[in-house]
């Protein structure tokens, strides 16, 4: 890109067999390309030999100009640079509130310290260059996480911190020594659910074995063989096995005192049979192992269950990929160990309820990130969109919006960081009795505020909002996707009844 020329020399290029124009001072030979423009010929002809960054700006996303400019750029304009941003991997956005408050320059926190900061650094290059590329290819195309990715993702020790701080840490090389597995706290695991999520793909983000992050606690937690445990754990955790967490059924949801799914004891004792349904399973049409919600005769309890003779799995199709691997699951007559008895019969519910918490937080953290990346995309487009002859900036009621976005992400991040602040400073059980009603209320919020984020977003997009290509993709797939996280984890209306019913029991005799 050597070559410099004047304004005039561009101007004169205006044939179809010489179309050249500007962009961000940048020139561009697009002679070549003119019949392979998606957006056709005549826009191009219309803007040969002039400076065309407004037009594309307003039309084009800046990645579309990464996929192009080796074979369309032919120099620059003499005595010019460019002055447009190109993220490298990893780097933060200087975009005002695109980062939160602890990630940008001027502003201080007492929560993160410099492991959280290599780590995030650590995390965000990773995603920007396996997991992005990946999750929007998997978008596209519906098909599974690739067994690559799993490894690579095994063998920096992400499978590993998904699960939370914690002894399966010790000793595991987490992206490659940024952080130590022994000093991995709530602010770490904060804000890996917060990289994770930037690859803007909700569908693959499940995908990518959000089942293991739910079921492999299970195991940990209450599988008495330790033997067994371990080589489940390492299965699991170097992505050789995949795992997901069966409770929901057609007949009950949030109300898991409803399954209908029965394990019955053979008569000598070893082995349960099982039968029975499940639904809206993330994972399940690629698992290997089911963390499954059954009744016994004594009442409700958790198996695992290993995929094999009289397990079926059928792909669910909903709102968001087939990348989740979303299951109807089928257990006819299936024959299963009775050591494979997570916890006791009749108190499946600690079982399932163990990890609740630490699920609806991790929500949490990424529904507020994706909020964010919403307020930065919606401040980008306000910023270069221009309509009636300004920009949509310059619109008080855009404003007004934008405020509203801004003031519901930052807030719910104050509250997040604050809680998890608790989550670093309780044991286990303190969390379980302090915790769960403001988890719940603040995964119930946050959701609420998606849907104010969402709905709002939407506005400011237009038609673009409405398509899965383009200038407001990310906001089609927020708008389409914000809901299951309303719903999946405990639906807005239980989590919020959680909160206050675990208020009410620390309410005083307090009168008015
Ligand atoms: C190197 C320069 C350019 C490249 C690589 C390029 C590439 C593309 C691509 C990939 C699309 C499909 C939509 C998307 O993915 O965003 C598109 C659409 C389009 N392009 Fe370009 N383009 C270039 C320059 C221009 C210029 C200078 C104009 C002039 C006005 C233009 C007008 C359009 C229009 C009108 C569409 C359809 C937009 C829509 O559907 O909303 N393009 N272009």
């Amino acid at each position: 890109m050597a070559e410099t020329y004047t304004r005039d020399e561009v101007a004169k290029h205006t044939t179809a067999d010489s179309l050249w124009f500007i962009i961000d001072s940048k020139v561009y030979d697009a002679s070549e390309f003119v019949d392979a423009h998606p957006g056709g010929e005549s826009v191009l002809r219309q803007v040969a030999g002039t400076d065309a960054t407004v037009a594309f700006y307003n039309l084009h996303r800046h990645e579309v100009l990464a996929k192009y400019d080796s074979d369309l750029v032919i120099g620059t304009v003499a005595g010019e640079k460019p002055t447009i941003i190109t993220p490298a991997p990893g780097d933060l956005s200087p975009v005002p509130y695109a980062e939160p408050l602890w990630l940008t320059p001027t502003y201080k926190s007492p929560y993160y310290g410099e492991s959280h900061r290599r780590l995030r650094k650590a995390a965000r290059v990773f995603t920007d260059t396996y997991i992005t590329p990946e999750a929007q290819a998997r978008e596209a195309d519906g098909k599974y996480i690739s067994q690559e990715l799993v490894e690579r993702m095994s063998k920096v020790g992400l499978l590993h911190m998904r699960l939370g701080p914690g002894k399966h840490l010790h000793g595991v090389d987490l992206l490659d020594g940024a952080v130590k597995g022994e000093e991995y706290d709530y602010f770490h695991d904060l804000l890996m659910a917060q990289e994770g999520v930037r690859a803007n793909a909700r569908g693959f983000q499940d995908g990518s074995l959000a089942g293991m992050v739910i079921g492999l606690p299970c195991v940990m937690n209450f599988m008495k063989d330790e033997k067994r445990k371990k080589a489940i754990m390492d299965e699991v955790f170097s992505g050789k096995k995949y795992m997901c967490l069966a409770i929901t059924e057609a007949f009950a949801g949030s109300d898991v005192a409803g399954l209908r799914t029965t394990a019955t004891k053979t008569p000598d004792g070893r082995h349960y049979i099982v039968n029975g349904t499940k639904k809206w399973i993330t994972n399940g049409v690629f698992s290997d192992y089911f963390v499954t919600g059954v009744k016994t005769d004594k009442g409700l309890s958790v198996l695992l269950i290993e995929r094999g003779e009289g397990v079926e799995t059928k792909p669910i199709k909903t709102s968001y990929s087939p990348a989740a691997g979303t299951a109807y699951i089928t257990f006819d007559d299936v024959k299963v160990p009775a050591e494979n008895l997570l916890g006791e019969e009749n108190k499946g519910i600690y079982v399932i309820l163990s990890n609740f918490n630490h699920e609806r937080w991790t929500m949490a953290c990424a529904t507020i990130r994706q909020c964010r990346t919403v307020v930065e995309e919606c401040l980008k487009w306000s910023h270069q969109r221009l309509v009636f002859g300004k920009r949509l900036i310059e619109q008080p009621v855009i404003r007004q919006k934008l405020a509203k976005m801004i003031a519901l992400t930052e807030s719910h991040q104050a509250w997040l960081e604050t809680i998890t602040y608790q989550m670093c400073h309780m044991p286990y059980k303190e969390q379980s009795k302090h915790l769960g009603g403001p988890i719940g209320l603040l995964k119930m919020s946050i959701t609420r505020a998606a849907h104010e984020i969402a709905d709002e977003s939407v506005q400011i997009f237009g038609g673009r909002a409405l398509t899965q290509s383009g200038m407001g993709k990310v906001i089609e797939m927020f708008h389409r996707t914000y809901k299951f996280d309303a719903i999946l984890g405990g639906s807005e209306e239980v989590l919020g009844d959680l909160g206050v019913r675990q208020a009410m029991r620390q309410m005083p005799n307090a009168k008015l």
